[in-house]
């Protein structure tokens, strides 16, 4: 969570870290975009994310899922299913999070919240689960795959290291989540530029790291400090 809010703070949105019930009908409303990040799952909390989409869907906002560790529990899968059936206008997970929410079925070899499969394997799952559920599909990793079930587009900015970070991927869904939140029309296009500028805060971050610890916070200086140049310059998105 202090990831999350201050990568948001840093690229000029921001948050709000809600999970209160009592809470939700009256806040969401007040948002420009709700985002839900099953991390952290337990059955009380599970009511008052449903409840969240619901509210983000009636008042026409949108919300963006991060299915962490969907395929660890079948109790996690099953409600990751259930917040794809509210159908959020974005979900990003990484390679085995987005296989199991395609193949709905818990994966034996999950590790949790790290992945086991490489993003490039989930291109076929996607597509398929961006069709099924009506969802723009973001997969992580070396290259981070976006579709919307027709188009396929890779973002190749980042650096492996992110991986050594905890929260790195629930704070590249919250930037999709303020990205989206600019142009609601756009979640395509807002995705993978999300997507983009967070992997180019990483390879400038690591110039000046000696490791996980200082890349976390130079990954931060750095989202705060980029440019519109250096973006344009550097962001490496390409038809998949
Ligand atoms: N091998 C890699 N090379 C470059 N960038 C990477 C690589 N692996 C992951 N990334 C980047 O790291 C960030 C986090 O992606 P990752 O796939 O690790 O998410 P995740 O598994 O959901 O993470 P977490 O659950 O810890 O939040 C993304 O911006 C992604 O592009
Ligand atoms: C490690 C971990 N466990 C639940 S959420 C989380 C953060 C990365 O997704
Ligand atoms: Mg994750």
């Amino acid at each position: 969570m202090d990831l999350v809010a201050n990568v948001l703070l840093s690229a000029g949105a921001s948050p709000a870290m809600i999970s209160c019930v009592e809470e939700i009908p009256e806040f969401t409303p007040k948002t420009h975009a709700l985002y839900i990040n099953v991390g952290t799952l337990t059955a009380d909390r599970l009511p008052g994310m449903m409840m969240a989409a619901q509210v983000a869907n009636d008042c026409n906002k949108p919300w963006v899922l991060d299915p962490v560790a969907a395929g660890a529990s079948g109790f996690r899968l099953r409600a990751c299913l259930d917040l794809l059936k509210l159908r959020p206008t974005v979900v990003r997970g990484n390679g085995s999070e987005i296989m199991a929410l395609f193949k709905g079925s818990v994966d034996e070899n999950s590790k949790g919240a790290d992945s086991t499969h490489e993003s490039t394997d989930a291109v076929a799952a996607a597509k398929s689960l961006a069709q099924s559920s009506g969802s723009i599909v973001a997969v992580s990793g070396a290259v981070d795959i976006v579709t919307d079930g027709q188009r396929v587009v890779g973002a190749k900015n980042g650096v492996a290291m992110l991986q050594k970070i905890t929260a790195t991927g629930c704070s590249v869904t919250a930037l999709i989540a303020a990205f989206v939140a600019i142009d609601p029309s756009q979640p395509f296009e807002a995705t993978a530029t999300a997507l983009s500028v967070f992997g180019l805060a990483g390879e400038i971050g690591m110039s000046k790291a000696n490791g996980p610890a200082s890349l976390r916070t130079n990954l931060i200086d750095a989202l705060h400090g980029l440019d519109r140049t250096t973006v344009l310059q550097h962001a490496n998105v390409s038809n998949i």
